[in-house]
């Protein structure tokens, strides 16, 4: 029998992302709803009710109207904005914390799937804080170049549209240090305090760069840049979503922010030096950070292959 699945704010850059890797697909069938009425409650109500699962793909405020909406259906929530990431009764969707967090998705009715910025951040920062390399009051500091699709329909057409004003260059946002990533960082991985973050919007499509330098002084353990590697290397063995790439490899000395943009995976490279550690983390923030990752997620909640329809480079 097939999966039905509803995607609320299936006309947006997210919920187009996943009805596009769906659609295609025979183990799913989707539920419609017609567009004169995609933002009707009462309509939505009755697509939640036919559907088994559904993701969200919605601005926080309808997202939170949606959850609402599906109480008392049968209906599991994939949830892709911010509001719930970890809020009580909500399973973190990033599934390589640990084994026991991909049975918990598995299990759950309810799973907030990541922020982008946040999953670059937590890819690096948990194995290393589960390792005890990193302690939980490092000054965190972050540098996240994204691609403009991170800013949903508005920035695409901001971007897209009039090319006359001097709009275009890289700009930093998220300039009061109060991005909504933050919490889901601090508290996935048992930070003490919140990342310096620096958030860097670029004029192309789509992909996402975060790093996170490291003094090694200032780490829990004396360790090398090759012994971070091993530990993000040991931590994801097998693991067919984020691939540490082997210790040394810089991609010829620049690494582009999208060079994974239009792949469902992840890449860590660890740069610097024993003194001056820097972990990059390279992903598509429509992939790993967004529909790629809610996708991978319902395959866990189906009890299928996770990689199931997905476009992963390796
Ligand atoms: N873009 C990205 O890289 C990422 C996005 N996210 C999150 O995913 C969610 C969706 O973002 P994104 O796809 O970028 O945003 P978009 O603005 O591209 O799409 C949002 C969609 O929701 C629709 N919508 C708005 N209100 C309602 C409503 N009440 N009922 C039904 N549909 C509604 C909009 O309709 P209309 O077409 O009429 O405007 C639009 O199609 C957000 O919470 C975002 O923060 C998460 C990770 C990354
Ligand atoms: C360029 C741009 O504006 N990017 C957005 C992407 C975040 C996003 O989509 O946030 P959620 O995943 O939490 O919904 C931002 O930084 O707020």
């Amino acid at each position: 029998m097939k999966t039905k699945v509803f995607i609320d704010g299936h006309e947006g850059t997210t919920g187009l992302r996943i009805h596009e890797r769906l659609s295609t697909r025979q183990d799913i069938e989707l539920v419609p709803i017609a567009d004169d009425v995609r933002k009707d409650p009462d309509a939505i109500r009755a697509c939640m009710k036919q559907a088994d699962i559904a993701f969200l793909c919605l601005p926080d405020g309808a997202a939170a109207e949606a959850v609402t909406l599906a109480e008392g259906c049968d209906v599991r929530l994939i949830d892709t904005s911010t509001g719930r990431r970890v809020a009580p009764g909500w399973t973190y969707g990033f599934p390589e914390l640990s084994p026991q967090q991909a049975e918990a998705i598995a299990k759950s009715d309810r799973v907030g799937n990541p922020g982008c910025h946040a999953s670059g951040a937590i890819s690096i920062l948990q194995p290393l804080t589960a390792a005890g390399i990193v302690p939980a009051d490092y000054p965190v500091t972050a540098f996240s170049l994204t691609g403009y699709s991170g800013g949903g329909k508005k920035m695409i057409a901001q971007y897209e549209g009039d090319k006359s004003q001097d709009l275009y260059a890289p700009r930093q946002y998220g300039l009061v240090q109060q991005h909504k990533h933050l919490p889901e960082i601090v508290t996935i991985c048992h930070l003490t305090q919140e990342p310096v973050f620096t958030p860097i919007v670029d004029d192309y499509y789509s992909g996402m760069e975060v790093m996170i330098p490291f003094f090694s002084q200032l780490l829990a353990k004396k360790v090398t840049a090759q012994d971070v590697w091993q530990v993000l290397a040991s931590h994801y063995d097998g693991c067919p979503f984020i691939h540490v790439l082997p210790f040394g490899e810089d991609k010829g000395g620049f690494i582009a922010a999208n060079d994974m943009s239009g792949y469902d995976d992840m890449e860590i490279l660890v740069t610097g030096n024993d003194q001056r550690i820097m972990v990059t983390s390279l992903f598509d923030n429509l992939g790993k950070g967004a529909s790629g990752a809610a996708i991978q997620n319902m395959n866990l909640m189906m009890g299928i292959d996770p990689t199931t329809g997905l476009n992963l480079k390796y």
